[in-house]
């Protein structure tokens, strides 16, 4: 198969959905791997390696899809992409369609197979995909909010850790999965006082056993959040109902209730946001104020640090693309429940039922296309 590593294009988008070593593997395996120009660059890759590990160099994107069975990006194809996938041609990304229709519509008009990383799941219910790009959002969250609470970055002036005969501040996590225990964990390193909610109450047991002290964990109800955030230095949000729109669990008027200058962080964003303040930003402007609170809703964080994202993502998303490229996606899919459970949108159809329900489409199984 000939597969095509693009460039990203999204703002301040840096990582790349294939590492030199990642070629190096496709490469043995018969596969013929064409690589925008500078497409490694943000994370450390030069054109030379890839050329090495067995890659042709090609100039433009248009030719890349030209001419590839199967793109791979790492976010979201942008506006200027959509006209040049095609029928047939296999699209391996994130996509977080649920959280934007424009986006569903253009590939339902392209025909292409769109298959999400963020909806590939193992059987026991893992996003393995998904995972290590939200140990990275659940790490940063907490580093970003640190330093948004610094004063003269409009935040309310405190120190997280706190000193000795000095308070610590107060962290609320709001969902105890990925995101949730990594940013819990950061926290509690640096001494905050940090309350971890989630509604499943088998994952509170779980991350009971394995939190420290200063982590307590609590039942996600309506009563919690709205009485727990009138305390909160920060908030971070941390949801999610897979392949669905996030839940909106933190309203304005709770939002009224909060410290002037707190930071919520929405990691979350990327499926909608779980805060009803919500709305997407990027890394070259990150933050907006809404009742006097901070909001840092960046829908690719793991962006900024690309040379640990590309390498955390690339460990994760090789298997699938080998096995992609080695099968075809349709046998692909009969074979591996896995990559099925990928398939978002196939020749014009939503095949992945979050997507169908968030814009009321209907809902066609990937089964039912696969010949
Ligand atoms: N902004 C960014 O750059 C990034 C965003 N993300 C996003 O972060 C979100 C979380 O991802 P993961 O932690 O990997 O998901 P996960 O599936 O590991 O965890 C989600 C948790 O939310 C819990 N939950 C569901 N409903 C809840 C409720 N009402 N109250 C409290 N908890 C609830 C679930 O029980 C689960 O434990 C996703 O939307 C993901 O796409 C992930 C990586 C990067
Ligand atoms: C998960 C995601 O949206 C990202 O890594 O950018
Ligand atoms: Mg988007």
């Amino acid at each position: 198969m000939i597969i095509g590593i693009l460039k990203e294009i999204k703002t301040e988008e840096h990582r790349v959905a294939m590492t030199p070593a990642g070629v190096e593997m496709m490469t043995a395996r018969g596969h013929e791997i064409l690589v925008e120009t500078r497409a490694g660059a943000g994370s450390g890759f030069d054109d030379d390696l890839y050329r090495k590990a067995g890659a042709r160099i090609i100039d433009t994107a248009a030719d890349v899809f030209a001419r590839s069975d199967m793109v791979m990006h790492v976010k979201e194809p942008q506006p200027s992409e959509y006209g040049l996938l095609r029928k047939g041609q296999i699209l391996f990304t994130f996509l977080h369609l649920a959280a934007d229709r424009a986006l569903t519509d253009a590939l339902i008009k392209t025909g292409a197979v769109c298959i999400a990383y963020e909806t590939i799941q193992k059987k026991d219910g893992s996003l393995p995909l998904l995972t290590p790009m939200s140990e990275v959002a659940g790490r940063m969250a907490v580093q970003e909010a640190a330093k948004l609470l610094e004063m003269s970055n409009g935040g309310l002036g405190v120190l997280l850790g706190g000193v000795p005969g000095v308070e610590p501040g107060n962290v609320l996590v709001i969902g105890g999965g990925v995101v949730g225990i990594n940013a819990a964990k950061m926290a509690c390193g640096l001494g905050a006082r940090v309350i971890l909610l989630d509604a499943d109450l088998g994952r509170l047991r779980y991350l009971s056993d394995v939190m420290p002290k200063n982590c307590f964990l609590l039942m996600s109800t309506p009563a919690v959040i709205r009485e727990r955030i009138q305390t909160a230095d920060v908030v971070i949000g941390a949801v999610l109902l897979a392949g669905a729109r996030a839940p909106r669990l933190v309203t304005r008027e709770m939002l009224k209730t909060m410290k002037k200058g707190a930071v919520m962080v929405d990691v979350a964003i990327d499926q909608g946001g779980c805060f009803e303040t919500s709305r997407p930003t990027t890394h070259t402007d990150p933050v907006f104020v809404e009742e006097q609170v901070i909001h840092y809703c960046v829908a690719n964080m793991p962006g900024a640090v690309p040379r640990t994202s590309t390498l955390a993502l690339t460990n994760a998303t090789l298997p699938y693309a080998l096995e992609l490229a080695d099968k075809g996606w349709q046998r692909a899919m009969r074979e591996n429940p896995e990559i099925a459970l990928g398939a978002n949108v196939i020749d014009g159809k939503v095949t992945f039922p979050g997507v169908a329900q968030a814009f009321d489409y209907e809902y066609t199984p990937a089964a039912s296309l696969i010949n």
